[in-house]
């Protein structure tokens, strides 16, 4: 199974992103959860108003699906300024990115996503674009190249990035403001439901929409895909009010189960407790047993087991955590008291 298949996957599916425009959030005040990030940017840009220039530079950083998109356009709303959308892979050149700043308008906002992922060369040109507004374009090879200096319009840059440890500590260090996205909590996602549901004219009862919530993994667009899902079929089998019963029936089909857990996670939280007694079990040999690639399970599957407490990678390899066994119904194994003494156990077949 692929990430992209997965109904709760946190990346953007390319045939979603025109309805995902369409539900955004369009000033500060509609954008629900993060209230420091949202305290803390409102003050930015009252101040950058009041001054009547341009923002400060900002810096989100945080998982997939959190808003960092939807915060920039806010920013830009709330300045009454232009944006101008780019990301770190799509600027391989300091020349792509000379192209992209000469043309920018004063004040516009510039979202440069997944920033950490630029090349070198147009990393380097953006520090001193950043503080001075200026770049020095190069022309010319070897010893004949000249550096033509270019004035550049004040420009408000918003950076977003999965973490902020992976930017260069100079890169890092130019952002007036940087901002940390936490997951949301199912009441804030609730409320992420309810808006999305009153923008696509469907009915949600607040049971449903809690249902929905508990299911979305902390993140506002895993909770506007389930409830596209869940719309259609309140359509389809039910009246199109989407009630609790209707969003369980709706996501049973669909195998994201009452904590968010899709059928991948099922597989490997299975395994590891059906096969290794809960573990510790080397990634190669769980991987094997769930019929995946490596990466698969490493990098798919198990950042979320991690985040909610079913999983633990360990040295010794993964292992279950209780939660884990009361998540699927099943009972640890009464442990021996060599096992339990911290002897090898199941170690010494399965190691990591
Ligand atoms: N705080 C929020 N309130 C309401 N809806 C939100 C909020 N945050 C995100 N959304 C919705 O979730 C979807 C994804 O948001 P967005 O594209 O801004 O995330 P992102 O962090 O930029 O993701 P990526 O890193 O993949 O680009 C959008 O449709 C947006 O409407």
């Amino acid at each position: 199974m692929s990430s992209e298949e997965r109904l709760v996957d946190a990346e953007v599916d390319s045939d979603e992103q025109a309805v995902e425009a369409a539900l955004r959030p369009k000033q500060l005040g509609e954008f629900i959860g993060q209230p420091k990030v949202r305290e803390q940017l409102d003050l930015v840009l009252r101040a950058a108003r009041a001054r009547g220039g341009t923002a400060d530079h900002v810096l989100l950083s945080g998982a997939p699906g959190l808003g960092k998109t939807t915060l920039s356009m806010i920013i830009a709303a709330e300045m009454g300024a232009p944006i101008r959308i780019t990301s770190g892979p799509a600027i391989q050149h300091a020349g792509d990115l000379a192209a992209i700043l000469s043309s920018l308008q004063e004040g516009e906002v510039l979202f440069l996503d997944e920033i950490h992922r630029m090349s070198r060369p147009a990393e380097e040109m953006l520090y001193m674009a950043m503080e001075d507004f200026r770049v020095d374009v190069i022309v010319g090879k070897g010893p004949g190249a000249t550096a033509i200096p270019l004035e550049l319009p004040p420009f408000t840059l918003v950076g977003a990035t999965t973490r902020a440890g992976l930017l260069p500590p100079p890169l890092r260090d130019r952002f007036g403001f940087t901002a940390h996205m936490e997951f949301y909590e199912p009441e804030e996602l609730e409320q992420v439901v309810h808006r999305s549901a009153e923008l696509l004219e469907v009915r949600t009862d607040p049971e449903g929409a809690v249902e929905i919530a508990g299911r979305s993994r902390g993140t506002p667009r895993i909770a506007n895909r389930l409830l596209r899902r869940v719309r259609d079929y309140a359509q389809v089998k039910a009246d199109g009010v989407i009630t609790r019963e209707v969003a369980a029936a709706a996501l049973e089909v669909y195998e994201v189960d009452g904590r968010g857990l899709d059928r991948l996670d099922r597989a490997v939280l299975g395994s590891l407790l059906k096969l290794f007694g809960g573990g510790p079990v080397g990634l190669s040999t769980l991987a094997v047993a769930v019929g995946e690639e490596r990466e698969t399970v490493e990098e798919v599957a198990e950042p979320f087991l991690v985040r909610e407490g079913l999983l633990a990678r360990t040295p010794r390899g993964r292992v279950a955590t209780p939660a884990a066994w009361a998540h699927l119904g099943l009972t640890p194994p009464q442990q021996s008291p060599r096992s339990a003494s911290g002897g090898p156990g199941q170690q010494g077949l399965f190691g990591a």
